[in-house]
């Protein structure tokens, strides 16, 4: 007898919290592609409603007859729940609704997930239902499967990812175009990479939650957007843009997710990748996340970390894991926290600076400079003087001079509390940027 096929077996309910940028994509690819869905899935997938706020905007493409502002009822009687809706609340409710329910939940709420997610994996492991949430890392990019499943057999040392759009996009703007902050953002929101707040995106709050969850994933420790110490980019300067280039680099705003000798690092910061290095040519809103590991090697995962198609595509690759589950038996993975590492805060994180100084243009200030840091410690890798153009002033008639000095690796303690030392030198007139170096 043969088994049957994917028509004949009864269809999946799928239901829909969220009809926005992402959702309203989610929703189009499931009713336009649904004949390939369901041969992938083995079951049809049937679209039972969409969640939204007000049910009297049109939605192209999305029957009004699925549109619903009672997202509980939908959420009771499906099989697969796609939460893009985003927030806090309602969304986590519904989530863990769904799951007590025995639904399998795809999510793309990467800020929940950083902030509550064991509360969801928990209840997810204890339902036996499957959770995925491919979409909340990088968009389309695959990164949290490779990292949960096809490097489970390999140690991962360091992940180094661009994964905000927004600040991707608005840094490569800032330094080909020369266009400013706020202006490259609205740009960002109109093509659909913004979070509805951009100041998740440019604070860096966003690329934060994604590394508190590559962390986890990566060194199968339990990591939490409260163990991830945030800078954003708002203090990054059109000269720090025009200096990274004539030192051979470019201002990327990273995620990084680090093995120290004594845990594991999450942090997000502005920082210089050398040109030549394979994140220094991400353009435009593109993500990648750069793999260090202990076997494979390096790894780079590229491509769309944002908007509607290319999140609604991580998305339904999720829908159909599930859906598969559903028809054949088995899960996916559960969260993976056994070696249990500390998170060490960020004070002890190994890294490099390069630091730009205002100084006085006369003999011995260098010299000056390079004591005090060989003092402290920190070892200088490279220097750099360039005339500045400010005006000489009574006390310093030979002018002044831009230092920029490029440290070797030390803690991020030692490096902060020399530069604190620097700027107290006599003819140290401005700390002008100070900027960490990754990927060298
Ligand atoms: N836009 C992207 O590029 C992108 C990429 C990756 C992940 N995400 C994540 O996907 C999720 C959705 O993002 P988006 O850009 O599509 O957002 P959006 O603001 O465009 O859409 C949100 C949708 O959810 C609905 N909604 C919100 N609160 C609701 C409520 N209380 N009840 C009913 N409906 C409600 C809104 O009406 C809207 O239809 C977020 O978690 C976001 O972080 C977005
Ligand atoms: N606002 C996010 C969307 C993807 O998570 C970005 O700009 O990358
Ligand atoms: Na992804």
């Amino acid at each position: 007898m043969s088994s049957p096929s994917s028509t004949d077996r009864r269809p999946l309910r799928v239901a829909l919290l969220g009809c926005g940028v992402v959702g309203s994509q989610v929703a189009r690819m499931l009713t336009e592609h649904a004949a390939d869905l369901a041969a992938r899935a083995g079951a049809p997938l049937e679209l039972v409603g969409v969640a939204v706020r007000d049910v009297s905007v049109p939605r192209e493409g999305v029957d009004p007859a699925l549109l619903t502002t009672d997202a509980g009822p939908l959420v009771d009687a499906a099989d697969i729940v796609v939460e893009v809706m985003g927030g806090d609340e309602p969304a986590r409710g519904l989530m863990l609704r769904a799951i007590a329910g025995g639904a399998a939940v795809v999510t793309a709420n990467k800020a929940l997930l950083a902030s509550d997610g064991p509360a969801l994996y928990a209840a997810a492991d204890e339902a036996g239902v499957d959770i995925y949430f491919e979409a909340a890392v990088a968009g389309a990019i695959p990164i949290v499967r490779p990292v949960r499943e096809s490097l489970a057999g390999d140690y991962v040392r360091k992940v180094l990812g661009i994964v905000n759009g927004t600040t991707n996009y608005v840094l490569d703007q800032m330094s080909t175009t020369g266009l400013g902050l706020d202006e490259a953002v609205a740009q960002a929101q109109q093509l659909g990479y913004a979070e509805a707040d951009p100041t998740a995106d440019v604070g860096g709050h966003d690329a934060a939650a994604k590394a508190a969850i590559l962390a986890s994933l990566a060194f199968h420790t339990r990591v939490t957007l409260d163990d991830v110490a945030c800078e954003g980019i708002t203090s990054i300067t059109a000269d720090d843009v025009a200096w990274a280039a004539k030192t051979g680099h470019v201002v990327k705003l990273l995620a990084i997710a680090e093995r120290t000798p004594d845990g594991v690092s999450a942090r997000v910061h502005p920082a210089l990748v050398p040109a030549d290095h394979p994140l220094a040519g991400v353009r435009g809103a593109f993500n990648a996340v750069f793999v260090e590991a202990e076997a494979a090697g390096d790894l780079m995962f590229y491509g769309q970390g944002a908007g509607g198609a290319p999140t609604a595509s991580a998305v339904l690759g999720d829908v159909v894991s599930a859906a598969r589950h559903r028809v054949l038996g088995g899960k996916g993975p559960e969260e993976s926290t056994y070696a249990a590492l500390p998170v060490v805060p960020a004070s002890s994180a190994i890294t490099r600076y390069q630091v730009r100084l205002l100084v006085v243009d006369r003999p011995g200030v260098l010299a000056q400079v390079a004591h005090l840091l060989a003092d402290q410690g920190v070892s200088i890798e490279a220097v750099r003087q360039a005339p500045s153009d400010r005006p000489a002033g009574v006390d310093e008639p030979s002018g002044l001079a831009h230092l920029i000095i490029t440290t070797h690796t030390a803690t991020e303690a030692a490096l902060a509390g020399t530069v604190e030392a620097v700027a107290a030198l006599d003819p140290v007139r401005e700390i002008t940027s100070v900027l960490r170096v990754e990927g060298a």
